[in-house]
C-alpha cells in the first residue's frame, strides 16, 4: 500500500509519524520493523500511529512500535511529536489534548513559546509492577528508593551495578555514573537491556550528576539501542534522583541530542514532561 507519513524527532529522538485516523492500518510487526528500518524503510527509533480514541474521554489514541517492530507502552518524546503532528494536520484545533496510550492517559500540551509539556502521569515504583523481579535480591536503600544490584556476565567476568527500577509505563533500569560520556553504554546497555530479572526486558538509562538540578542522560532503549534522546528515560532518571535524594525538582536534562525538563512533586504525583519536537519532512512510501 502506499503510505503518508511524517518524519519528526524530540530532542533526537526520531519517529515515523503515521495518520492512521485518515488511512486504514493494519501492519504485522515485520511490516512496523520494515518500516523502521533504516536501509529499507523509512528508519527510526520509534513508529507513531496515530489513531481514533477507543476510550471515552480521550481526543485520540496513540501506539508506538519500536525499531525491532515491537508495541510498546508509551514513548515521551514521541507524545511532544504527537501532539505537534496532531495540531499541524488539522487533526484538532486544541492545544491541549487527551491521549490514549497502552500504558494509560497522557495529557501534552502545546506551549505559546512551541515547547511542548506532557502529563506522563505518576511513576510506577514497585518492583514486581516495573516489571522487576527482586526476588532474593539484597537492595541497598538509598533516601526513598532502593539500589538493587543486577549482576552482569561481561565474557568470562561478571560485575554488579547498582539500579533502580522505575516505570513510567515502560519499565527503566537506571544508574548514576560518573562520567556518562565514557560509561560502557554500548557494552552494558545490551546486557541490561535484556536481563533476566526484566522479563519484558527494560530501557537502560546512565546518569551523571552535574548539580541537584541538572544531569547529563544517556539511554540504550529497548528495541532500539542508544537513541539521542529518551523521554520516559528523563522521567525515570529524574524519579530515581529526587528519591534517592541526590536531586530536586524541576531537573534540568541534557540528552545527546537536545535538552528535556522534567518536574515531579513526589510519590503519587504526575511526572511532567518539557522540549522540543520538530517536523523534518513529509513522505509517501510503498510498504
Ligand atoms: N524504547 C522504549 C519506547 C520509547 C521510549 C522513548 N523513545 C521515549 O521518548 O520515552 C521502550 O521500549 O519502552
Amino acid at each position: 500500500m502506499k503510505l503518508k507519513f511524517t518524519k519528526m524527532h524530540g530532542a533526537g529522538n526520531d519517529f515515523v509519524v503515521i495518520d492512521g485516523v485518515n488511512q486504514h492500518i493494519d501492519f504485522t510487526p515485520a511490516q512496523w520493523k520494515l518500516l523502521g528500518d533504516r536501509r529499507f524503510g523509512v528508519g527510526a527509533d520509534q513508529i507513531l500511529l496515530v489513531e481514533k480514541p477507543t476510550e471515552a474521554g480521550c481526543d485520540f489514541r496513540y501506539r508506538i512500535f519500536n525499531a525491532d517492530g515491537g508495541e510498546v507502552e508509551q514513548c515521551g518524546n514521541g507524545s511532544r511529536a504527537f501532539v505537534k503532528f496532531v495540531s499541524e494536520k488539522g487533526l484538532t484545533d486544541q492545544r491541549s489534548i487527551t491521549v490514549q496510550t497502552k500504558a494509560g492517559v497522557i495529557a501534552p500540551r502545546l506551549e505559546a513559546d512551541g515547547s511542548i509539556t506532557v502529563d506522563m502521569g505518576a511513576p510506577i515504583l514497585e518492583p514486581g509492577r516495573v516489571p522487576f523481579d527482586a526476588e532474593g535480591l539484597q537492595g541497598e536503600p538509598q533516601g526513598r528508593d532502593t539500589l538493587w544490584p543486577l549482576v552482569l556476565e561481561l565474557g568470562g567476568a561478571r560485575e554488579s551495578v547498582l539500579i533502580s527500577a522505575v516505570s513510567m509505563g515502560n519499565p527503566h533500569a537506571v544508574q548514576v555514573v560518573d562520567d556518562v560520556d565514557a560509561a560502557p553504554v554500548e557494552l552494558t546497555g545490551p546486557l541490561i537491556e535484556h536481563h533476566v530479572r526484566f522479563p519484558n526486558r527494560v530501557n537502560a538509562g546512565f546518569m551523571q550528576i552535574i548539580d541537584r538540578q541538572h544531569v547529563k542522560l544517556r539511554v540504550f532503549e529497548r528495541g532500539v539501542g542508544e537513541t539521542l534522546a529518551c523521554g520516559t528515560g528523563a522521567c525515570a532518571a529524574a524519579v530515581a534522583g529526587i528519591r534517592r535524594g541526590l536531586l530536586d525538582s524541576p531537573v534540568r536534562i541534557d540528552a545527546r541530542g537536545g535538552q528535556l525538563s522534567i518536574s515531579w512533586d513526589g510519590e503519587g504525583q504526575p511526572v511532567w514532561l518539557t522540549g522540543p519536537a520538530v517536523t523534518v519532512f513529509e513522505g509517501e512510501i510503498e510498504i
